[in-house]
């Protein structure tokens, strides 16, 4: 059975389509991700996720139950964790058990706060915490309930190295158990260090679904970035050479080629005695790919 089946799904507000029939599957155990430009639809679909609102169109079903039922077991926030302010992260994980009714004494509180890294603030107001912080308290909430579908919105949202690593290290141990996890991030790094399925939405249509490295593969010519003592030499040897295209302005010089081609550029610069720095894309295969994808979407109003 899968975590999440989505089909068709369809959301409006007013005449605006944020979401324009939404397929998805999410198996346990998943990390999918969910990318998209700036509107894409992303948010929007999380709450469905969380019975946060309900589809217009279309069918979801969640851990079995047909949407809008709420089956328990799904955990998660958009738009950043509910919490209390006045009161110290550990004061907020027991408010939280008690709500949905469990034992303060044994929800486990100092070990979700270990996991996500937050033991020496425990005891700290949530007032003066940071984004980041608040962002991993969230997460150590969500842990409390033990989900097996955790849906979480721009997670790694102003996380340090040392949060990334925390939050990171809890969304593999929760996946290797079972749970299913659905996140939305900006970050390609983010999506290709967490994710094994990512789904790209543009305008609220799926422009890709699938594993990282057939996304990966869609990407055309990248432009690559190459750096060498004598670029005024190295840029006539590029120019000069069949399927390589000089690409940007100014002193960079960029370089768009199939990889045979820029093979033979290399060649060439080293035959003519020009040292290569370094040559190396100037944005990740995956980057490109998403750009391609949802370059030339016009907002669906
Ligand atoms: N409550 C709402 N009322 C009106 N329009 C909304 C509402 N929520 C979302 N929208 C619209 O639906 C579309 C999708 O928004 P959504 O927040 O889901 O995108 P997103 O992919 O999460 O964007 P971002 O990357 O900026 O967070 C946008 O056009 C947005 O303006």
């Amino acid at each position: 059975m899968q975590t999440v089946r989505a089909r068709g799904i369809s959301k409006y507000f007013g005449d605006v389509v944020a979401l324009d029939g939404v397929d998805l599957d999410v198996a346990p155990g998943q990390i999918h991700g969910l990318a998209g430009p700036n509107g894409a639809g992303k948010t929007t679909l999380l709450g469905l996720l969380l019975g946060l609102a309900v589809a217009d169109a279309g069918s979801l079903e969640i851990l079995g139950a047909q949407a809008p039922a709420a089956p328990g077991g799904v955990a998660g926030f958009v738009d950043g964790p509910g919490l209390y302010p006045s009161l110290t992260a550990r004061q907020n994980l027991a408010a939280l058990a008690r709500l949905r009714g469990i034992d303060a004494r044994t929800a486990g509180i100092g070990d979700v706060l270990e996991q996500v890294g937050l033991t020496d603030v425990a005891d700290d107001r949530v007032r003066g915490f940071s984004l980041g912080m608040r962002q991993r308290l969230g997460l150590a909430a969500a842990l409390l309930t033990a989900p097996r579908l955790l849906v979480l919105d721009e997670p790694a949202n102003g996380l340090d190295p040392a949060g990334t690593k925390h939050v990171h290290a809890v969304l593999h141990r929760l996946a290797e158990e079972g749970t299913a996890v659905v996140l939305s991030s900006h970050r390609m790094d983010d999506l290709e260090a967490l994710c094994s399925e990512v789904t790209i939405l543009a305008t609220g249509r799926v422009v890709f679904s699938g594993p990282l490295g057939k996304l990966a593969a869609e990407s055309r010519d990248l432009e690559y970035r190459l750096r060498t003592p004598d670029p005024d030499a190295a840029r006539g040897i590029a120019a000069g050479t069949p399927g390589v295209h000089l690409a940007g302005t100014g002193d960079a010089l960029v370089v768009r080629a199939p990889v045979p081609a820029l093979d033979e550029m290399v060649a060439r610069l080293v035959r003519a005695g020009i040292p290569v720095r370094e040559l190396a894309p100037v944005v990740s295969p995956l980057e490109a790919a998403f750009l391609a994808l949802t370059e030339h979407q016009e907002p669906t109003r």
